[in-house]
């Protein structure tokens, strides 16, 4: 899993990760160089032969020097725009200034027509996670142009102008991808930032998980290596037993649609038995859209011992908040919330402490605001999902691009998968299945909300790829087993 880092310690990880294996730090820039230079030759080569690099006076400026050299090596029309001298520039900058090929051309800012750079791909190395102030002077007025210009536009670590920890303030680069070093900073996985990052690509500069945990950081990025390893292993004697059995709690009046999906969803992510409680006319649609659940009525509340896990909420409507108390006390089993259960608990917030530990609330941006109140920025916010899962002793998902997970030991964690399409009804309520389906199957609530978040965000990758904009939840659904076949997991 890789640790995020607060921008500030990278200086500090960089020296003492050069010093551990013996490098110099030019030697740790060219890695970084020639990892973005190998993902870069995936997406454009033969594409575009024309490449515009912005190098600002540190270390970021230092690695777009180096990639200049090695795209130029590669065959690419390259020139590099400069802002500082040489000797006001860094160290490692100076190095790779030296090192540029003469067939590379040069201008020193503002000696440039941006013309010339109007049909090339612009690469951003202006600033990385050195940046200390808004952007000003000739930094900010090129920014603004470069922000008009059509062709692609590529970050190197971030945008110039984002800080790495906190909210941008005045203008950033705005990027159509970002390749970050070994992992991405905080700033790059908040909404608001999301038009400045674009699409976002981790670069391996080969420093190990384990030297970035010497760090201590709490938050982490987790990638699918991190996610084969959680899942648990069952056998040619396995039974249906073993894999769990689970109720769901909702799908009361018009929003049966939303238990559905979530009992779907359980089944395919691998449950044993799937019992649903619904009312009414609820029970027969259920019956018929998912023939494998089985449909329970009131009575089964007085038999929940008999589940390994429930999830409740989706479509659950307004529902007297006894009925919360009542599952609550009655079992001291973690349990997945979600939906309608979360508006319960946000009017009454004396049910908060009575929660079975270990449970998993899954609110989405809106829900958690109606829990906690609002923020004025994700930041903020990340900072309550935190306190609250500290102070309840459970699992918060806040759910949207990079769900993150917040864990009652005060760690937060961000996922990898997922993409623009999934933002559509009743993707929340396939979520809530999959959750409660791995803590059904014994996970313990952390694997289960990883799995869960990770796996529904490939199955909605999966699906999109043929769906795209049109995709509905039901076709993550049927993208849940191709999850598991491109994880290997069997
Ligand atoms: N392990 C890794 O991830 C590696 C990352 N690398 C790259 O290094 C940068 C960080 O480099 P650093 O030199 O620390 O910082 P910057 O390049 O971002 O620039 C800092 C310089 O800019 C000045 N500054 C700061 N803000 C502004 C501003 N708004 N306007 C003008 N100038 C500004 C600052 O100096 P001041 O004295 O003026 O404050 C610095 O001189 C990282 O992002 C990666 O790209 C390594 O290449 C390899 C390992
Ligand atoms: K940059």
């Amino acid at each position: 899993m890789l640790s995020i880092l607060p921008g500030k310690k990278i200086a500090e990880l960089d020296k003492s990760y050069a010093r551990e294996v013996g490098i110099s730090s030019w030697e740790l820039m060219e890695r970084a160089a020639e990892s973005f230079v190998s993902w870069f030759l995936k997406g454009f080569s033969g594409v575009q032969e024309k490449v515009f690099i912005f190098s600002g006076p540190g270390n970021n400026g230092g690695d777009g020097l180096a990639i200049a050299r090695l795209l130029s090596e590669k065959g690419f029309a390259v020139s590099v725009v400069l802002f500082s001298s040489k000797e006001n520039s860094s160290v490692d900058w100076q190095v790779n200034f030296d090192k540029l090929p003469e067939g590379i051309s040069r201008y020193q800012y503002p000696e440039i027509d941006f013309e010339l750079a109007s049909s090339a791909i612009i690469i951003d190395a202006l600033f990385g996670v050195g940046i200390n102030r808004a952007l000003g002077g000739e930094y900010l007025e090129v920014v603004n142009t470069l922000n008009q210009l059509s062709g692609k536009k590529i970050s190197i670590d971030i945008p110039s102008g984002l800080p790495s920890d906190s909210l941008v303030e005045g203008v950033a680069f705005l990027a159509d991808m970002t390749v970050s070093f070994q992992f991405p900073k905080l700033s790059l996985l908040i909404p608001e930032h999301s038009k400045y990052v674009g699409d976002l690509h981790i670069a391996d500069i080969g420093i190990p998980d384990s030297f970035l945990d010497q760090f201590g950081s709490n938050k982490s990025f987790v990638q699918a290596s991190d996610i084969q390893k959680m899942h648990k292993r069952f056998d040619n004697f396995s039974h249906k037993g073993d894999f769990g059995r689970i109720l769901l709690i909702g799908g009361r009046g018009g929003k049966v649609g939303a238990i559905i999906l979530s009992t779907c969803s359980a089944m395919r992510t691998g449950s044993g038995l799937v019992h649903v409680w619904a009312e009414g006319a609820s029970k027969d649609v259920i019956h018929i859209s998912c023939c494998e659940a089985m449909v329970e009525g009131e009575k089964i509340l007085d038999e929940l011992d008999k589940f390994d896990a429930l999830g409740i909420g989706p479509g659950l409507g307004e529902v007297p908040q006894d009925l919360l108390r009542n599952i609550f006390q009655s079992t001291g089993k973690p349990m997945v919330l979600d939906a309608d259960a979360l508006n319960v608990l946000s009017k009454h917030p004396e049910l908060w402490d009575l929660i079975p530990k270990g449970s998993i609330l899954t609110p989405h941006l809106k829900e958690f605001e109606r829990l906690t109140g609002k923020s004025s920025h994700h930041f903020e916010r990340l900072d309550k999902a935190s306190e609250y899962a500290v102070q309840h002793k459970v699992y918060l998902v806040l759910k949207g691009a990079f769900t993150s997970i917040s864990t009652p030991d005060g760690k937060q964690y961000f996922n990898s998968t997922g993409n623009k399409h999934m933002a559509t009804a009743g993707s929340g309520d396939v979520l809530t299945g999959m959750i409660t389906s791995f803590l059904g199957q014994g996970y313990d609530p952390l694997n289960a909300s990883l799995c869960g978040v990770f796996h529904h965000g490939l199955a909605g990758e999966i699906a999109s790829k043929t769906k795209a904009r049109g995709m509905i939840a039901t076709d993550i659904i049927e993208s849940i087993p191709s999850s598991f076949l491109e994880m290997q997991i069997d």
